[in-house]
């Protein structure tokens, strides 16, 4: 079944919310309206409800039955509540006072949403960079016990159905530390089975099986062995070359006797400079739509979109961001 259908399935009928903090945004209202006419769950956009409804009414679409919230008319005690929960969540780093202005912004606004409970996650970031959608998450929501970074991921799909990878990390971690890019690669691997991607994780570089020596690819061998141990049933292998990961016969002469190499199905980028160029090549070039980034390991789900997203992409996003909530 196609993993948008299988998806549905799952969160159908479970009335699960999700804030857009970006709710004037005409990309935005349209996913909204879709997925509030497909019944797949209850968009709930946040702004100025009179922007909104000018946004909404310049570009043709009908937003009577949508939930709105405008934090400029939000009841005064419910904010009260925000504010104090704020703090305490951010004990010594705000006072009242900052938590009150910090609240201004709708990313922190969405968060604290999300984070009371109020909605089941968020989607932001069309016109926020990734910095300004993903700390409030970060100082708010924070990663699930166990994880110490969180990543970004995309499923990466093309054409036919099975054509379907993950990439990551393309969005957060500037430049991992050995640990940190296991810690990347085991997390990869589980959110692949999420997203019915059977994991064959490679951990790229520039080198394939010790072909080149430096710092920067001793890195990505000694991570991958870190990552082994983390999770020995799942199947892990690097350092490769991307073509020793995903070509079998270039695998066969660089990497012989791997089970990974010329099958991967999950990629994990050295640091974010490859990874963030590396999903956009495939997606502007090799015609890959890249669904993402989808954040790994947060306690509640929010996720980040690309300033390039379209409607479709954040249909789809917010879709998979309600099947994180039910994790
Ligand atoms: C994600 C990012 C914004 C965080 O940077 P930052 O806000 O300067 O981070 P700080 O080091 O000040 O940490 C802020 C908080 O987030 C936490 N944090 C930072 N990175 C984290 C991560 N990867 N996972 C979990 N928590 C993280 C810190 O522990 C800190 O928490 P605290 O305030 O409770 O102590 C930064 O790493 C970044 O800019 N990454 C690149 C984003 C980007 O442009 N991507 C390309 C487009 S998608
Ligand atoms: C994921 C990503 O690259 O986001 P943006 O294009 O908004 O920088």
């Amino acid at each position: 079944m196609d993993l948008f259908e299988s998806l549905k399935n799952k969160i159908n009928g479970k009335n699960i919310k999700i804030v857009f903090p970006e709710g004037q945004e005409p990309r935005i209202i349209g996913a909204a309206v879709r997925l509030k006419a497909d019944q797949i769950l209850e968009p709930v956009l946040l702004g100025q409800q009179a922007e909104i409804e000018k946004a909404a009414k310049d570009n043709g679409f009908h937003i009577e039955n949508l939930t709105v919230i405008d934090p400029t008319t939000y009841p005064q005690a419910e904010f009260d509540e925000m504010v104090a929960a704020f703090v305490e969540r951010r004990k010594g780093k705000a006072s009242e006072e900052q938590a009150r202005e910090i609240l201004q912004d709708p990313n922190y606004f969405g968060t604290m949403l999300v984070y009371m409970k109020q909605v089941d996650g968020m989607v932001s970031g069309i016109v926020h960079s990734t910095g300004e959608t993903v700390r409030p998450a970060l100082q708010i929501i924070k990663t699930k016990p166990g994880v110490s970074r969180t990543s970004g991921a995309f499923i990466m799909q093309r054409g036919r159905e099975e054509e379907r990878y993950l990439f990551s990390d393309c969005a957060i971690n500037i430049n991992p530390n050995a640990q940190e890019l296991a810690e990347i690669a085991v997390q990869s691997g589980k959110t692949a089975e999420l997203f019915d991607i059977d994991p064959k994780v490679a951990l790229l570089s520039f080198s394939t099986k010790g072909s080149a020596k430096s710092p920067e690819v001793q890195k990505v061998a000694e991570a991958t062995k870190i990552a082994q141990e983390l999770a020995p049933e799942m199947e892990i292998d690097g350092e490769l070359q991307f073509d020793a990961s995903y070509v079998p016969s270039v695998a066969a002469q660089k990497a012989p006797g791997s089970t990974v190499a010329g099958h991967a199905t999950v990629f994990v980028f050295p640091e974010l400079q490859s990874g963030n160029i590396g999903y956009k090549i495939a997606q502007r070039f090799g015609g890959f739509e890249a669904i993402g980034p989808i954040l790994q390991g947060l306690n509640q789900p929010v996720s980040d979109l690309s300033r390039g997203a379209n409607e479709e992409d954040v249909y789809k996003l917010a879709i998979i961001t309600a099947a994180q909530s039910l994790l």
